[in-house]
């Protein structure tokens, strides 16, 4: 009997057949594939795409927040993840290959998500967005990674690697082994911080942190704690809470929270007493600051009107200028600022914030008090805007240690703030902030 010869095999049309099958929705991956490309390919933030695209892929909530898990953890962890491919690709991808390739990498090696799904779902997540010629290259890459495992990342200097050489360089003026800490204290995901309204209860499971704050697990969902709808708290970093405190203000003063959204520096100024007045820019910002004010059931004042403009009936006894930043110490919270920033837009923000310090001046009654407070761990930012300050006429008025007492490497010799992501290592760090005080003289 002779063999029939066996008919050869179309292999490109059962390829472009497998390519054209559809492919199995994913609102988390396609979520966080379009929020990576936005931070990849053209520097912008998480947030303001996540809802757009959110939409799009109409990704209920539980996905949306996967899908910013899934694309904050690449965040994290970028500079590895390019060192660990680049062995295993012969030409350079397309930008959007490789951000689907760091996706399925940081899956395999920092989520603990099983082999099929992260090879899987990249292979059809590439079919889904019109990339199919690259799903092959997609599933032999990351089954090596799979195959090789952490092994891929002995030896690697992850802390150097996942911080730009421009902050990693920023960082070590602040002093010697400052940018390695900083880099070790943003590799994690950050628990959630939350400020107790005097008198409440801490919700189970909080740690009481030395400063005051109660800190929970990262992930932990605010809206369902206990308490949250009854006002007993609000979210706000441990680090964040001392410019306000730093503030010190009293009852029945008058006090100016400038640039006040979303309002937690408010919510410790209404809590100490203060008559408060909270000016905001943003409309959709003040509509959240007024949420939360009357959630906690503060009753502050609130204006929607730019700082540098905006002219009060009356001089203020205090006030807190906490100013519009490169929010570089917030990148344990939003690792995207890592990524999207550059030093021009450091510079570009400092005439800004010289504006607002000769507003806030100007509002200022003779004796009183000004806190100038940013989220940045820039020079440009931090220090340099204290010496414009002084160059203004204000006088400065150093912090004490008894008032850091808690936190006494947060206390520069000049007597301003300054906190970063390497402090309280083990107890899970904290946000970068500078913050410095002064008085207008009499
Ligand atoms: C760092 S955030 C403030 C955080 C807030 N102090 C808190 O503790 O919740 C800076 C805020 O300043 C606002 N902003 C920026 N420029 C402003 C201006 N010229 N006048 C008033 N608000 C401004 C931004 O919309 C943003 O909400």
């Amino acid at each position: 009997m002779t063999a029939e010869p066996r008919r050869p095999r179309n292999t490109r049309r059962s390829a472009s057949r497998r390519e054209n099958a559809p492919q199995p929705a994913d609102p988390t991956r396609d979520v966080a594939f379009d929020i990576l490309c936005g931070v990849v390919e053209h520097r912008r933030m998480l947030e303001n795409s996540l809802s757009r695209s959110a939409n799009e892929h109409e990704a209920p909530v539980r996905d949306r927040a996967a899908a910013h898990r899934l694309a904050a953890a690449t965040l994290r962890h970028m500079g590895t993840l390019r060192t660990v491919l680049e062995p295993f690709l012969r030409k350079e991808p397309p930008e959007p290959v490789r951000v689907a390739l760091m996706m399925g990498c940081a899956q395999l090696l920092f989520l603990e998500t099983p082999p099929h799904a992260a090879v899987g779902t990249t292979v059809s997540l590439l079919r889904r967005r019109k990339l199919a010629p690259f799903a092959g290259l997609a599933n032999a890459v990351l089954r090596k990674v799979a195959d090789q495992g952490p092994a891929l990342l002995e030896g690697l200097d992850q802390a150097r690697l996942n911080v730009p050489s421009w902050l990693w360089s920023s960082w070590n003026v602040l002093g010697k082994g400052t940018a390695r800490a900083i880099a070790e204290g943003i590799s994690h995901e950050a628990p959630l911080d939350i400020t107790l309204r005097p008198g409440a209860a801490a919700p189970e499971g909080g740690v009481l942190l030395p400063n005051g704050s109660i800190r929970l697990p990262a992930g932990t969902r605010v809206a369902e704690l206990p308490g949250y709808e009854d006002g007993a708290f609000w979210v706000q970093d441990a680090a964040a809470t001392l410019p306000a405190r730093l503030l010190a203000a009293q009852p029945g003063e008058r006090v100016a929270d400038l640039c006040a959204a979303p309002g937690g520096k408010t919510a410790q100024l209404a809590a100490a007493g203060a008559d408060v007045t909270a000016v905001e820019q943003n409309a959709a910002r003040m509509l959240r600051l007024k949420e939360n004010m009357a959630r906690l059931a503060y009753p502050v004042h609130t204006v929607q009107d730019d700082a540098t403009t905006w002219k009060p009936e009356a001089l203020f006894d205090a006030i807190l200028l906490d100013a519009p930043c490169s929010a570089t110490g917030t990148a344990r919270r939003h690792p995207d600022v890592l990524w999207v920033k550059r030093p021009r837009d450091v510079t570009a923000l400092t005439a800004g914030q010289d504006q607002l310090l000769a507003a806030a001046k100007s509002m200022l009654r003779p004796g009183g008090r000004l806190i100038y407070a940013v989220c940045s761990l820039q020079e440009e930012e931090g220090p340099a805007r204290a010496r414009a300050a002084q160059e203004m006429g204000l006088i400065p008025s150093p912090f004490t240690p008894k008032e850091l007492s808690f936190l006494p490497q947060a206390l520069t010799p000049e007597g301003w703030l300054r906190t970063h992501p390497g402090m309280w290592l083990d107890e899970g760090s904290m946000d970068g902030f500078f913050a410095a005080r002064f008085i207008l003289p009499a």
